[in-house]
């Protein structure tokens, strides 16, 4: 495909995407009725759409309009690329401009529409983030790196440098974690790589590694992942120390692939019905990585910046507060309530830890911290409530 039909691709598949068909469908029914498109081309078009719905507020307003040409337009003037080499009307290329959208498109507005934040979030955002709104704002717009965790219990991370090199994937050690390495460059070889498929490293966010990283784990230790998901956060706790391993998610179809991934991590998880939780518990640590705005991670998942609104994120930030009232009745004396969010908001981390210990007595907040995008992981919030040895 040349450049120009790539951008045609890109053009009707966010049509699809602002009509409110999710990203990676429409990305899939275009591959499907694509078979001439080659991988390099399917990789090209997916970085066009990922790209605009990344930064889809300011694109509109340069590009005059919020259509997928719109879109795309706007990306050309962003980028000072000239326009009528992509809108040419040859071949499989985009028509040509008309002289309506030659005239068409302004500058954002600086604040919210330039940074790409929806109006009514911009001051929550603004505030959670104090002087690092706006790098945390330009970060969100931009692609976000690709992060491996070596599995410790397979071998080191020398060992596993070395080995992605011999396949042509080139990373370096990330400073969020003792186990996090930075893909440099084969980002798209990892899923078919020996190392990947031995277990010897797992896609995940250096900064999930790191809330992982900082829990007081020591072997013999029950634990429970509550949220647990795909697993990530499970398996990354079973490969720092020995423990008893529990996990659970309110929707148990999401961890239907946990078994298959612990065992070629070499761990052992028990997977609890929410029947099962009381009879298990007490645990000595309880993670729960909660469901959130996922607003720090919105370079992955950008369509969720604009899917958010003010009912959803209330109706989240209470299914916290139920998640955090809930496990804590699972935590054994002297154990630890640990709680995670990828957002960036303050409602959803610091608030949600200080109206916990409103609401409870015998607990302490014995560690917490917060991850910024700027420093190129996700943005995470992460505390530690410990409860007292003797219940109140
Ligand atoms: C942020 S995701 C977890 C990601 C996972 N820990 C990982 O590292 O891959 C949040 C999870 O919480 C689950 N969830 C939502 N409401 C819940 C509830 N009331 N109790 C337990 N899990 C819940 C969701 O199904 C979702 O899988």
């Amino acid at each position: 495909m040349t450049p120009a039909a790539r951008v045609a691709a890109a053009i009707d598949i966010l049509d699809e995407v602002l009509a409110g068909k999710p990203v990676e469908q429409a990305l899939t029914g275009w591959a499907r009725h694509s078979r001439f498109a080659g991988s390099k081309d399917r990789a090209a078009v997916r970085d066009h759409v990922f790209d605009a719905v990344r930064a889809r507020r300011s694109l509109a307003a340069l590009g005059g309009g919020e259509t997928g040409r719109g879109l795309m337009l706007g990306a050309c003037r962003r980028d000072g690329t000239d326009p009528d080499l992509l809108f040419s009307g040859v071949a499989y290329g985009p028509p040509a401009l008309t002289p309506e959208e030659r005239a068409a498109g302004r500058d954002p507005e600086p604040g919210a529409e330039a940074l790409d934040i929806a109006d009514w979030l911009w001051p929550a955002f603004r505030d959670s983030l104090g002087d690092s709104n706006e790098a945390a704002a330009r970060a969100l717009q931009t692609r976000a790196p690709v992060h491996l965790r070596v599995n410790l219990g397979k071998g080191g991370v020398d060992g596993a440098v070395a080995a992605l090199a011999e396949e042509g994937i080139e990373t370096r050690p990330h400073p969020a974690a003792d186990t996090a390495l930075e893909v440099v460059t084969g980002a798209r070889r990892i899923r078919n790589s020996v190392a990947y498929r031995d277990g010897l490293v797992e896609l995940q966010d250096a900064a999930s590694q790191a809330v992982v990283a900082a829990l007081p784990l020591t072997d013999g230790m029950r634990v429970l992942d509550y949220c647990a998901g795909g697993g990530g956060k499970t398996l990354a706790i079973g490969a720092r120390a020995e423990v008893a391993l529990f996990a659970h998610d309110a929707l148990p179809h999401r961890m239907q692939d946990l078994p298959e991934r612990a065992a070629r991590a070499g761990l052992k998880v028990d997977i609890l019905e929410p029947e099962d939780l009381e009879g298990a518990a007490p645990f000595d640590l309880v993670l729960c990585d909660v469901p959130c705005s996922g607003s720090g991670a919105w370079r992955r998942a950008p369509e969720g910046k604009w899917r958010l609104t003010p009912q959803a994120l209330d109706e989240v930030i209470q299914t916290q507060a139920e998640i955090l009232d809930r496990a804590a009745t699972l935590v054994a004396p002297g154990g630890v309530l640990a709680y995670a969010t990828c957002s960036v908001l303050a409602r959803e981390n610091g608030d949600q830890i200080a109206a916990f210990l409103a609401r409870h007595s015998g607990w302490h907040n014995s560690w917490q911290h917060a991850w910024s995008v700027v420093a190129g992981t996700d943005g995470f919030f992460s505390a530690q409530l410990t409860r007292d040895p003797t219940p109140s």
